[in-house]
């Protein structure tokens, strides 16, 4: 039994034979026919189905293009999924910066953000790392302090070269009321204190010997100061997603560069 909808149409067509014929001109080339056929109304001529010499991929486009225009007639799928994240990134940042401000909807937390912030802080890191290398009575552990001295010094530094040369400013949410900050601080990518905390924890993990609830204790404390940057408004997601990974590479390396007590062997007891 026919469909209401197929019989309806075979009814219009036995009714008005015309329908069948306009329907039909729309598909036909009417070469036949004087009236000109409208450019858009023939397959052939769409962007997709051109064959001629004019087609987007043919030789003889790219020539006549310079290269630029036809990249930006054609964005590159890469392109498309960069502007997208980074759209995603600026909305995510906007909705997360619950305490960027006092007035912000968890304002109230703000000073406790700011003392993870402290707790990630490049200063009390290298002075607690530098304090704890003059107390050390063994090699053994004054190696591994002064690993993560080095650490730490690398970490500064790689985080402002990368930052001094990508320069993207801070959210506009954010409060320029850091702790001690050099002058690359004023600007966002990649985050220093998520960097830190991942390379510190990692670092932690690996040459101390800690019990279990501390361990996860190191963990939970690079996650919080991680996020707490994007919390107090201080950095956007993907500032702080690229830092901890960052702040894992960093630890590789600080492992393949790893000081030896020869290297520094004034610093060592005889
Ligand atoms: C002055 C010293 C020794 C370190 C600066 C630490 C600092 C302020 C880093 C910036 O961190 P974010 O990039 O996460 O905001």
């Amino acid at each position: 039994m026919p469909s209401p909808r197929v019989t309806r149409a075979a009814n219009a067509n036995s009714t008005n034979p015309n329908n069948r014929f306009e329907f039909m001109s729309l598909l036909t080339n009417r070469t036949s026919s004087s009236e000109p056929v409208p450019t858009r109304h023939r397959l052939s001529d769409s962007p997709v189905h051109r064959k001629d010499s004019f087609n987007s991929s043919s030789p003889a486009f790219q020539q006549q293009l310079p290269e630029e225009d036809c990249m930006k007639l054609n964005p590159s799928f890469l392109e498309i999924a960069l502007k997208s994240l980074l759209a995603i990134d600026l909305w995510l940042t906007k909705k997360l910066g619950v305490c960027a401000r006092e007035g912000s909807s968890w304002g109230s937390a703000r000073p406790l953000m700011k003392l993870v912030e402290i707790s990630g802080h490049g200063i009390p890191w290298i002075g607690g790392t530098i304090y704890c290398f003059y107390k050390s009575d063994s090699n053994a552990g004054r190696e591994v302090i002064l690993n993560l001295l080095f650490a730490l010094f690398l970490d500064l530094l790689l985080v402002a070269i990368v930052k001094g040369i990508v320069k993207r400013p801070r959210p506009m949410q954010n409060r320029m009321d850091m702790f001690a900050t050099f002058s690359v601080d004023k600007y966002s990518f990649p985050s220093g204190h998520a960097t830190r905390a991942a390379m510190v924890a990692r670092f932690m993990l690996k040459h101390l010997v800690l019990a279990v609830p501390v361990r996860i204790l190191v963990v939970l404390w690079a996650i919080v100061v991680s996020l707490s940057r994007v919390v107090l408004g201080r950095h956007n997601v993907t500032d702080v997603v690229f830092g901890f990974i960052m702040g894992h590479m960093q630890f590789t390396l600080v492992e393949h560069l790893w000081l030896s007590p020869n290297a520094l062997p004034s610093l060592f007891k005889v």
